[in-house]
């Protein structure tokens, strides 16, 4: 399929053509348009437009049966979908096909549930004054959309992770400029035909292509016309684009990266516990940003753990490549540096051979290491990589100690049987999200985001709507 931009209702492939390449051949197989700053400029206006227009006069129930009909298109496009992911990202299919396609239908159906029928008034009090003696007062809130919204996506998960975010801004009335990753473009093509047969009306839903810095994300980001920024990206990314965004105040609600914790303490299900690690270190080879890249593990239980983390990872295929041959080259550097700062490989630590295709493209082994301190910069830093660095602890105290000292904090998890234990342990834990004796278990309408490096507010249900949306009291005397 032909990778297009989409503003104010129209296809269109303005810009110098970039390459996309295959992760798993490393071979070229299209091109994608780079939005100029006019076609930015555009796409702002189209949406300001929207919001005078039909878009911003329709009411909650019109967005929610909106956003229902772009679910059930996703739905019939499901196929279509599954393979441009595959294609862009080199994940295995069953991957795409039971996590990143069917989250992109379900974020809209979840807003579309969520918006139905709800009041556009959040409370309405009477209460006495308080400023100059004026009486009886009636305060009501009403929620009014920001106006044009960008939206900043990732290569990761391109699909479920520009919908996350689609889906609550056009559910509280906002007017959308999205710009996705420039490695993934493909199903956010797809995404703004499935908007166009859905009938939203023009520039409610406007898609450019291109590169970050010094290009269509920072001339979005830095755009005067734009209310609100949602980015879902590295931290450093983060924090350029709120340079970016500052002369202009623009809000912004960030999910950034991670460098995520799991505990196992000795009372866990030792079995449950390790095929938990397999899944949250390595699920599409650790290239999601709440794998887990740091797991402590409680002395009687650590080297049986070990032995039986290294065998599963060393067992491991079907995996797919990292994003880029870049990003291959940055987890190998940190795979040679860990051995020179002094650890033990007990599992991967290089590069696969498949004897195919595949040789050329940006496969690394799922890896398992022990033995550093926690000052090492692989222990520190986030290596988004099919990686985890494994660390004995002694006490409840130490092992809580050793997950809050980190500059991130947005996903970790705890292994133990002990319910008391879990209690006492996750809200000390500083991140986010805590899961105990699961991983990556979601419900979509709790508060999903992180704390310290790993992000600004906070995207979920209730949460997304009130930060795509501004209050607004109106108080009456009486
Ligand atoms: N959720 C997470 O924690 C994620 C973390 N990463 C980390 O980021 C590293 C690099 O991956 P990238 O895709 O390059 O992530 P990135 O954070 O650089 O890019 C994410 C998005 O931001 C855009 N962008 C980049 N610089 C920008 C700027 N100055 N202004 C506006 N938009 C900008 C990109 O075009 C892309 O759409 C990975 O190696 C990984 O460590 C990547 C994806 C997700
Ligand atoms: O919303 C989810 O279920 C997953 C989110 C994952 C990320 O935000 C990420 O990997 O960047």
């Amino acid at each position: 399929m032909r990778v297009r931009h989409y503003v104010g209702g129209g296809f269109r492939t303005d810009g110098a053509p970039f390459a996309l390449v295959d992760p798993v051949t490393g071979g070229e197989v299209g091109t994608a348009p780079e939005a100029p700053r006019a076609l930015v400029d555009e796409a702002v206006r189209s949406a300001r437009a929207a919001l005078s227009g039909e878009w911003g006069a329709a009411s909650p129930e019109e967005r929610s049966a909106a956003l229902r009909r772009i679910a059930d298109g996703i739905d019939a496009r499901f196929e279509e979908f599954v393979d441009a992911e595959v294609r862009d990202t080199g994940k295995p299919r069953e991957l795409a096909a039971t996590v990143d396609i069917p989250r992109a239908a379900g974020n809209f159906r979840a807003y579309a549930d969520l918006l139905y029928g709800r009041p556009e008034r959040a409370y309405s009090t009477r209460v006495p004054g308080w400023s100059g003696g004026a009486g009886q007062a009636l305060n009501y809130t009403v929620r009014r959309p920001l106006g044009v919204v960008a939206i900043i996506s990732p290569w990761n998960l391109p699909l479920l992770l520009l919908t996350w975010k689609v889906a609550p801004a056009l559910a509280a009335g906002n007017a959308v400029v999205a710009k996705p990753s420039e490695e993934t473009p493909t199903t956010a093509t797809l995404l703004a035909e499935v908007i166009h047969e859905a009938g939203l009306p023009a520039g409610a839903f406007n898609l450019v292509h291109g590169h970050g810095a010094d290009a269509a994300g920072a001339f979005l980001t830095g755009h005067p016309g734009v209310d609100a920024i949602a980015f879902t990206g590295e931290s450093a990314t983060g924090a350029a684009i709120m340079r970016n965004a500052a002369d202009h105040v623009t809000p912004v609600s960030f999910e950034l990266g991670g460098k995520n914790p799991a505990l196992v303490f000795a009372d866990a299900d030792l079995e449950a516990a390790v095929d938990g690690t397999v899944r949250s270190s390595f699920t599409h080879s650790g290239q999601i940003c709440l794998c887990t890249e740091r797991v402590y593990v409680e002395r009687p239980v650590f080297d049986e753990f070990v032995e039986r983390l290294g065998e599963r990872a060393r067992k491991l295929d079907g995996y797919g490549p990292m994003i880029s041959a870049a990003h291959r080259d940055k987890v190998l550097s940190y795979y040679r540096l860990a051995v020179e700062e002094g650890a033990t490989v007990v599992a991967g630590g290089g590069v696969p051979v498949f004897g195919d295709d595949r040789d050329n493209g940006f496969h690394v082994e799922p890896t398992v290491l022990t033995g550093l301190p926690e000052q090492a910069r692989t222990v520190r830093e986030e290596i988004f990589g099919p990686v985890c660095h494994v660390a004995p602890f002694d006490t409840e105290e130490e092992a809580v100690r050793l997950a809050n000292d980190s500059e991130y904090g947005l996903a970790a998890t705890v292994w133990t049987r002990d319910l008391s234990r879990a209690h006492r342990v996750a809200p000390r834990i500083e991140s986010g999200i805590v899961w105990v004796n699961c991983w990556n278990l979601r419900d979509l309408r709790t508060p999903f985001g992180g704390v310290k490096a790993s992000g600004i507010g906070r995207e979920g249900g209730e949460y997304s709507l009130d930060f795509f949306s501004e209050p607004v009291n109106v108080c009456i005397q009486i």
